[in-house]
C-alpha cells in the first residue's frame, strides 16, 4: 500500500508565488495614497495655500494614531492571536476610510474654509485625520503581509518574496510621484488623484478578499504536526521581545534609515524645483527613479541574501550609500538635473540594499509565533521617525530656509544635513548590529534557503 503524503500548500511554488502577488497588490494600493501628495506640495501652496509647516503636519499624521495611541502595537498583538485573515481585511477597511476623509478634506466637498481645528486650518486638520487612519491601516497591513510572507516562504526564497512584495509595493510610490501632477492638472483639481487611490484600494481590498480563500486552503493543508509546532501567542511574548538586543538593534536601524528615505521623498519633488530648476510639472519624474532603482534591486538583493547571506553586512553598506547621497544633495554643486538624476539612482541601490536584507532578518532573531507583535514593534518605532522627521523638515523649511526673491523659495541645505545625520547614526547601527550578531550567533551572514 502506498502512503500518501500530505503536502503543504505552501510547497507548491504556483500556490506561493500567487499568494504573493496577491497581498503584494494590496499593499501597492496602499502604497500609492501614501506618497500621492507629495508631488502635489507646490499646488497645495498655490492653489489651497498650504504653508510648508501645513504640509509638515498634513505629512507626520500619517503616524499620530500609531505612535500615540500604540495602534500598531494593539495592531500587531491582533495580529498574533486573530490571524492575518481577519487583521488584513479590517486594516485594508481602515485604508479606505482614511483615503475617504482625506479626499474629502481636498475636494471641493470641503466646506469649512476659514475655521481652524486644535490650531490648524480645518483643512488640513481633516485631511490629517484622513491620513492619521490611513496610516494606521497601511502599517497594519504592512505587518500583516510580511507575517503572510514567512508563513509561505519560510526556509525556501523568504528574502527574495519580501523584496518582489516590497518592489511591488514600490510601484505604488512610482504611480503617486509621477501621475500625480499630471492627473491632477488634467482634471484641474488637486484632489482628483486622491480620487483615483480610492477606487485603486477597492481593488487592492478585493485582492485581500481572493487572499483570504488561499489563506483558509494553506491553514487546511497543514498537519496536526504543523499546527501542534504553531506555538501560541502569549502577552508575555512581548517582555521576550523587547528584552532582546538585536531586535532593538533591528528597530533602530529601520527608524534611522527609514527616517532619511521616507520623509526626504516627500520633500523631493520640492528640492527638485527648488535647488536644481526643473519644471514643476516634471520634477516628480526625478524622484520616481528612486522606487524604479528598487523595483529591481529588492528582489535581486534578497535572492543574493537567500543564497549567500552576508545581511548585516548588505546593510553596512546600504548605510554608506545613503549617507554619500544625502551629502551631495546637501553640497552646493553641480545644481543640474542630470546630477540630481544619479544621485538619486543611487539613493535607490541603497534603499533596495537595507530593506531587503532587513526585513527577512527580523524571522533570525525572532521566533514566529511572536513575528506579528515584533514587526508592529518594529514599525511602531519606525513611525516616530515617519511622524516626527517630516514635520521637523517643514518647521527648518519655513523658519531657517526660506528665500527672498523671485528665484527658488527655499534652501534645501539645512534639511540635506540633517538627512546626512540619520545616514551616519545608522550607520554606526548597522555595525552594532554585525557585532551583535557575531556574538549571539543570529546567523544574519548566513543564507536563508535551508
Ligand atoms: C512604511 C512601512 N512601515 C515600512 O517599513 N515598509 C517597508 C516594508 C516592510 C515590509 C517588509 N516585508 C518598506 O520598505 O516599504
Amino acid at each position: 500500500m502506498t502512503e500518501k503524503i500530505q503536502k503543504k500548500l505552501s510547497d507548491s511554488k504556483g500556490a506561493r508565488w500567487a499568494a504573493l502577488a496577491v497581498v503584494a497588490f494590496t499593499m501597492l494600493c496602499g502604497y500609492f495614497l501614501t506618497d500621492v501628495m507629495s508631488p502635489l506640495k507646490p499646488m497645495l501652496e498655490s492653489e489651497l495655500l498650504w504653508s510648508s509647516t501645513d504640509y509638515g503636519i498634513f505629512t507626520s499624521a500619517y503616524g499620530w494614531f500609531n505612535v500615540f495611541l500604540l495602534m500598531l502595537i494593539f495592531g500587531g498583538m491582533i495580529l498574533d492571536k486573530m490571524g492575518v485573515r481577519f487583521t488584513g481585511f479590517n486594516a485594508c477597511l481602515l485604508m479606505l476610510v482614511g483615503c475617504g476623509i482625506k479626499y474629502y478634506a481636498i475636494s471641493d466637498y470641503f466646506a469649512m474654509d476659514g475655521l481652524i481645528i486644535l490650531g490648524m486650518k480645518a483643512q488640513v486638520a481633516i485631511a490629517a485625520f484622513g491620513y492619521a487612519i490611513f496610516g494606521v491601516g497601511v502599517e497594519i497591513a504592512g505587518i500583516t503581509v510580511s507575517k503572510i510572507i514567512v508563513k509561505w516562504f519560510k526556509g525556501k526564497e523568504l528574502a527574495l518574496a519580501m523584496g518582489l512584495e516590497m518592489a511591488t509595493a514600490r510601484i505604488g510610490t512610482m504611480l503617486a510621484m509621477s501621475v500625480s501632477v499630471p492627473f491632477a492638472k488634467y482634471f484641474n483639481s488637486v484632489s482628483a488623484p486622491i480620487l483615483l487611490c480610492f477606487i485603486m484600494l477597492c481593488i487592492g481590498l478585493i485582492a485581500f478578499i481572493v487572499y483570504i480563500f488561499m489563506d483558509r486552503k494553506l491553514d487546511a493543508s497543514l498537519t496536526d504536526a504543523d499546527k501542534d509546532a504553531e506555538e501560541p501567542f502569549r502577552v508575555k511574548d512581548i517582555f521576550l521581545i523587547i528584552t532582546n538586543k538585536g531586535f532593538w538593534l533591528i528597530a533602530l536601524l529601520c527608524v534611522l534609515f527609514y527616517s532619511a528615505v521616507f520623509p526626504f521623498l516627500k520633500y523631493a519633488t520640492d528640492l527638485m524645483v527648488n535647488k536644481y530648476a526643473v519644471d514643476p510639472e516634471l520634477a516628480g519624474i526625478i524622484p520616481s527613479l528612486l522606487p524604479l532603482g528598487t523595483l529591481f534591486l529588492t528582489p535581486f538583493f534578497g535572492n543574493l541574501y537567500d543564497r549567500k547571506g552576508k545581511g548585516a553586512t548588505i546593510m553596512i553598506i546600504g548605510a554608506c550609500m545613503l549617507i554619500g547621497v544625502h551629502l551631495l544633495f546637501a553640497l552646493p554643486l553641480l545644481n543640474q538635473w542630470w546630477f540630481a538624476t544619479i544621485i538619486m539612482i543611487i539613493l535607490g541601490v541603497a534603499f533596495s540594499l537595507v530593506p531587503s536584507a532587513m526585513w527577512p532578518s527580523v524571522p533570525k532573531i525572532i521566533p514566529e509565533n511572536q513575528l506579528g507583535t515584533a514587526y508592529a514593534l518594529i514599525f511602531w518605532v519606525q513611525n516616530w521617525g515617519l511622524m516626527g522627521v517630516p514635520a521637523l523638515i517643514g518647521w527648518v523649511l519655513d523658519r531657517y530656509c526660506k528665500l527672498e526673491g523671485d528665484g527658488p523659495a527655499y534652501d534645501y541645505t539645512l534639511p540635506m544635513i540633517i538627512f546626512t545625520g540619520f545616514g551616519v547614526l545608522a550607520l554606526v547601527v548597522a555595525l552594532m548590529l554585525k557585532a551583535e550578531d557575531k556574538k549571539k550567533g543570529y546567523g544574519l551572514e548566513k543564507p536563508n534557503i535551508k
